[in-house]
């Protein structure tokens, strides 16, 4: 039988995806979704060293660019952690962040992924 062109990718390709949908749930006003723009961002640029953004790990797993989960990981906590250093406690960015990032921490427990572990054989 022919596999589908989903079933061809490798099989960690196809956990990240999967991880990535659901974490994208988590931000529905998108404000992760695409790189911060300096015009809206004053000084972005200077203050934040390595942006990170939902469709740049979008483009890294097509990529093959993480060779395992933590550093898929790891940049779900930069992307975090960039808008908690670039915007003060109390803008919706902070708060939109900090949330994001408790709630993505919470599906990607070992007990979580557990489940989806079969997805590497
Ligand atoms: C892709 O980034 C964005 C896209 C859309 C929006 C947006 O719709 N902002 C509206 C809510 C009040 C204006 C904000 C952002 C945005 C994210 C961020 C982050 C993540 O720091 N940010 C910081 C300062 C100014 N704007 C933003």
């Amino acid at each position: 039988c022919v596999l589908k062109a989903s079933q061809k990718r490798r099989p960690l390709s196809r956990l990240l995806e999967q991880l990535l949908r659901n974490l994208e749930k988590r931000d529905p006003n998108q404000f992760f979704a695409w790189p911060v723009n300096d015009n809206f961002a004053p000084n972005y640029s200077n203050i934040i060293k390595r942006p990170m953004d939902f469709s740049t790990i979008k483009q890294k797993i097509d990529d093959n660019e993480y060779k395992s989960l933590n550093c898929f990981i790891s940049d779900f906590k930069l992307m975090c952690n960039n808008a908690m250093k670039y915007n003060k406690p109390g803008t919706v960015y902070h708060k939109a962040a900090k949330r994001l990032l408790h709630a993505g921490l919470k599906q990607l427990t070992p007990q979580k992924l557990r489940p989806l572990g079969n997805m590497l054989t």
